[in-house]
Formats: C-alpha cells, structure tokens, sequence
C-alpha cells in the first residue's frame, strides 16, 4: 500500500474503487468519526495541462449542496498530488445497477430520473452545466439514492448559464447535437439532452445512438433517429422525443422537465431542490466537537464558516451532521485532537 504522509493519522487508505486517466480513487477511513469517504487521488505531473479542471471541480464542489450530488469533504494539496476527500457510494455506478437488471421499471425509472433532474435543476439555478451527464456518472448510495459526480468539465459560464460554450467534451455518446457539431451551445441545453439519454438507458436498458464507429455515430445522434421499444409507454415517448430534440430551441427546459406529466405521475408534486450554498448549524455536532477540541462550539462554528472549508475540520463537521442525520450516535475519536489542534 503506498503510504502518503498527507494523509497520515487523517485517513486510513483502502481498496482502489476506480481509476481513471490522470486520478484514482479509493476506499478509505475518515479516522476521527470512523466514516468511509472516497479519495480521489491526482498526480500533478501526469495532470499536467489539465490543472486547471482541478480547480474547476474543487470550486464547484465546495459550492453545490444537494442530497443527489456527492460531496466534497476536504482537499488535500501536496507538492505532487491533490486528494479530494468525497462521499463514498456503496452503491457502486447506476450504469452497472441498470445491466444488472437489463432494463428499470417505468416507476423505479421515475424515482431515480426525479433524483437527477432535482440534481441538475439545482446546479443550473447556480449558474453551472454538468456537461458530461452519463450513467457512468451517478452513483449509487447505501439507501440507493443518486449521486452525481465528476465536475471536471462542469462550466459556471462567467456571464451565466445563458451565455454560450464552445469547448466541444464529454463523452460523443451522451453529447448534443450542437455540441458534436462543434457549434456555440449552452450548457443547460446539452445537460437536457444528457439526460434525455440517460432516461432512455433507464427505461431500454440500451442506449439510443450507439455504432463501434465514430462518424456513424454521429450521423444518428445529428440524424435525431432512435428506436422507441414495445415497451414504452406513450408518456415516456413524448418525454425522450421532448428532450432528444435536434434542435436545443425546441428541447424541453429544465423547468417544464420538472413539472412535465411523467415526472409527476405519481407523486403529489413536481421536482423541486432546496437553493442550499451553506451547510446547517447543528449544535449536536458542534458539541460533540468542542468536548474533543476544548474549544467552545460558537468558535468551532465561526472558524468553519470562515474557512475557505476544505479542512479536517469541515470533513469532520459533515462527516458527524451525515451520522446524525442517518440516526446514528456522534463519536469522535480523540486521535482528532492533535489534528484540530493543528486547525484550531
Ligand atoms: C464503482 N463503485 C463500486 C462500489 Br461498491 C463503490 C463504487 C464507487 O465508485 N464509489 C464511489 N464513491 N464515491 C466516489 C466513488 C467513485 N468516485 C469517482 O469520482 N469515480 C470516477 C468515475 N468516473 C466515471 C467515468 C470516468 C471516471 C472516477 C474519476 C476519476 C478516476 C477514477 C474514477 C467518487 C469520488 C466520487
């Protein structure tokens, strides 16, 4: 096991759980509470002009709080590496929980997609774009519920979400039209077709443009064509064909998504998110934290607020408020000590 000092006495480091181009992440131990949290691990050297997606991600992350988007705990900065502290998904990807089953319900499709949509309304009403929306990229958590993850191509457009993007990423599978085609686009926009592919993959168990080869695939995602299935109801048609429209003036928005007749068929009301940029004050937790620091909780508090919250303290704070909202007991081990004690 290769041992980082950064992490020494903060985490304990377990199995590789993914590893990608230039990151990997793996299992581990939050030692103050016990808690299990993802690292995702960057070498700075083998990231090389890609940094500044680093940042990218980091700011977006410490920003977005939302129960369907996995959290940012802590960073972590060496001279040779970043390591972003996350939520861990013991659920493992929705790509593979949808092979598993070869195809979802219309009803547990519904309960998942709301999940997203929530999420994505949320991030959007910030001013961001996803951008690289894919079954790939929401996890699964321990009650089954949606996480979204990975916002290294994410945009906050300086001048809005409606203002328009031109850096063509993501994967052409998921991607617009207007986006293969190298033209301006907006974000909410190839966000809504993202999900339009994602929905279909929920409900066919297959995706809807797919060819080994890369120009044939992109003949059908720009010829708009797909195959609709026996099985789909005629509500989930209207609802794919409203979101896979060619042209992103004639795509459903984000907003007639969230009250459109599937998504509701149901449930008494349309997907709604809670506009939340700061995380609660909850004075169990800070208790809990002021016995082991030996300061009083009003200045635990004020010295997170005004932390740029990335620190153990921060990732100690949430990791405590998700145990309590889970229903279980604060425990904090006094090993923490010495590290608050470094932060206090
Ligand atoms: C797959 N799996 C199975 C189980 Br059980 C748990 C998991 C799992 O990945 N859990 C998990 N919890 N939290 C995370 C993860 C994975 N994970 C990720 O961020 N995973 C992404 C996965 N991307 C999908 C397409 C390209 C890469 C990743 C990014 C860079 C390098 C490696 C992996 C986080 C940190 C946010």
């Amino acid at each position: 096991m290769v041992r980082y000092a950064a992490l020494k006495g903060l985490y304990d480091l377990e199995k590789t759980i993914g590893s990608g181009g230039f990151a990997k992440v793996k299992l581990a131990t939050h030692i103050a509470t016990g808690e299990k949290v993802a690292i995702k691990i960057m070498d700075k050297i083998s990231l090389g002009d890609d940094l500044p997606r680093v940042k990218l991600e980091v700011q977006a992350l410490k920003t977005l709080l939302h129960q369907h988007i996995c959290r940012l705990y802590q960073v972590i900065e060496t001279d040779g590496h970043y390591f972003m502290v996350i939520e861990y998904c013991s659920g493992g990807e929705l790509f593979d929980h949808i092979v598993e089953k070869n195809r979802l319900s219309e009803t547990e499709s519904r309960k998942f997609f709301r999940q997203i949509v929530s999420a994505v309304a949320y991030l959007h009403s910030l001013g961001y774009a996803h951008r690289d929306l894919k079954p790939e990229n929401v996890l699964l958590d321990r009650e089954e519920n949606l996480k979204l993850i990975d916002f290294g191509l994410c945009a906050k457009p300086k001048n809005g979400i409606d203002s328009h993007l031109q850096t063509s990423c993501g994967s052409p599978t998921y991607a617009a039209p207007e986006l293969i085609l190298g033209k301006k686009y907006l974000g909410s926009e190839v966000d809504i077709w993202s999900m339009g592919v994602l929905l279909y993959a929920l409900l066919c168990g297959f995706l809807p443009f797919d060819d080994n080869s890369i120009e044939n695939l992109y003949r059908k995602i720009l010829s708009g064509k797909y195959a609709e299935p026996s099985w789909l109801s005629t509500s989930s048609k209207r609802l794919i064909r409203a979101m896979l429209q060619i042209d992103p003036k004639k795509r459903i928005t984000i907003q007639e998504l969230c009250n459109h007749p599937w998504i509701t068929a149901g449930f008494l009301n349309p997907v709604s998110f809670v506009h939340k940029t700061n995380f609660e004050k909850d004075d169990d937790v800070l208790s809990t934290m002021s016995a082991i620091c030996g300061e009083h909780a009003s200045d635990i508090w004020r010295k997170l607020v005004k932390s740029d919250r990335t620190d153990y303290r921060t990732a100690t704070y949430l990791l405590l408020l998700d145990r309590k909202l889970r229903g279980l007991s604060l425990r904090i081990s006094s090993s923490a000590k010495s590290h608050f004690k470094s932060e206090c």
